[in-house]
């Protein structure tokens, strides 16, 4: 059940949250359909299973969990799903593709029933906790900077700053101006009216335009992909996709679990060492990879986009709620959606001011005990680093044990931790990413 009890937080303050974390994600029903659509999967079938397993993971979250946190198609397991498993291994179709991720789904899903459930979160250090939290804010601020253009491609250092004087990265910069401005005078919701300033500034001055119109009737869909999960599990096997299950599993829940851990922290919802109804929570993603596999989408994760809804005022699953029904709405202005999610520069602002929020969890690290320290100091490094929370999370892991036995304090640390450590090493060692 949905309760707003002693969360300090009202149904406006959760509407305007769900609408700041819709509008950063909203890009999702356009761009996952693109990165699928180079798969071989047709557009509209990808289009509907991106809303239907949006809506399915959001709204389980919603009533089950009630938390303020988002389900969508991961935008790093779609590329991998498009570019290094469709065509590999010696052709494998998108439809065996997806009983790959249907059969990592069910796996999730039987995991996250049991008791492994809690003691995944519980195991977890507190200095790599607040590790993952920070990452993800620096993760999320660098995609806010890249996106507009503001950080921009480099052929010796990777990396350097853009053109300043560029259309979005001017309309960023007064959009995370008037959204600072917002904020220091304790407007509620400074985060979602600042992306309606900067739309409003985009329209003016013709950077936004609505070319395909506003309103379109949403294709239903063409038919399941998968109906027999016998047969997928029987396709599975006769390609060998075990490595490929495998992938998606460990991406899908660690990405999940410390995407979700990130948030409630941010949101001050975790109770001491725990997540409370981490069940649920973690049933809505395995629910929505599942139900999303059958339709035709790669792997759904909780979405770091729902930290722009919690530091907009979101704390219980009413935010949730309101962006399952905004993506339903969505379904039907698809074009509206692709021309607001086409330009950067309105939701930028929100990721930028976001991670610095977020960034303030390296407080809690105790920076003075170097094993403590420096895996956490690896997460935050390489999320933004390597654009993968799963992979930050990984090296974290494998370094934690690692200090630990170094430093003669092997015994301190769960059996869990080691072998999730040697998982994360086969993983990283041995499988494409
Ligand atoms: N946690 C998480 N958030 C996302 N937001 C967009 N894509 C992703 C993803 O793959 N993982």
């Amino acid at each position: 059940m949905i309760r707003f009890a002693e969360k300090q937080t009202d149904r406006k303050t959760e509407f305007l949250a769900g609408l700041t974390t819709f509008f950063t994600m909203v890009y999702i029903i356009v761009v996952n359909p693109v990165i699928l659509s180079d798969a071989g999967v047709p557009f509209e079938q990808a289009f509907t299973a991106t809303v239907i397993a949006t809506v399915v993971g959001t709204l389980w979250m919603a009533i089950f969990a009630n938390y303020p946190i988002a389900i969508a198609p991961g935008m790093g397991l779609n590329a991998y799903f498009a570019y290094s498993v469709v065509g590999s291994h010696g052709g494998i179709s998108y439809e065996t593709a997806f009983s790959a991720v249907f059969v990592a789904g069910m796996l999730f899903l039987l995991l996250s029933l049991t008791p492994l459930r809690s003691k995944l979160i519980e195991v977890i250090p507190d200095s790599l906790k607040h590790g993952i939290t920070a990452g993800i804010g620096l993760f999320i601020a660098f995609i806010g900077l890249r996106l507009t253009g503001i950080i921009q491609a480099h052929p010796q250092n990777l990396v350097a700053l853009g053109d300043l004087h560029a259309p979005s990265a001017v309309l960023t910069l007064i959009g995370l101006a008037v959204t600072l401005i917002l904020m220091m005078r304790g407007v509620n919701g400074a985060l979602f009216y600042g992306m309606v300033v900067t739309g409003i500034i985009a329209y003016a001055t013709g950077q936004l335009h609505f070319d395909k119109g506003i309103v379109s009737l949403p294709s239903l869909p063409e038919g399941l992909i998968i109906t027999n999960p016998f047969a997928a599990i029987g396709d599975v096997i006769g390609h060998s996709l075990y490595a490929v299950v495998f992938s998606f599993l460990l991406v899908t829940l660690f990405d999940t679990t410390g995407t979700m851990i990130g948030v409630a922290q941010q949101a001050g919802l975790m109770k001491g060492n725990t997540l409370p109804r981490a069940r649920e929570a973690l049933l809505a993603d395995s629910v929505a990879t599942t139900i999303g596999a059958m339709f035709g989408t790669s792997p759904t994760s909780a979405y770091i986009e729902s930290s722009t809804g919690v530091a907009a005022g979101g704390r219980t699953g009413w935010t949730a709620l309101a962006v399952a029904v905004l993506f339903v709405i969505a379904a039907f202005f698809s074009p509206l959606v692709g021309a607001v999610a086409g330009l950067s520069a309105i939701t930028a602002p929100a990721l930028i001011i976001v991670g610095s929020l977020m960034i303030s969890n390296i407080a809690h690290i105790s920076w003075h005990q170097l094993d403590e320290a420096f895996p956490a100091f690896l997460i935050i490094l390489s999320m933004p680093l390597t654009s993968s929370i799963a992979t930050g999370i990984a090296l974290g892991f494998i370094s934690y044990p690692l200090l630990k036995i170094a430093r003669g304090r092997w015994r301190d640390v769960p059996l869990l931790l080691y072998v999730l450590a040697v998982l994360f090493f086969l993983q990283l060692a041995f499988l494409p990413h």
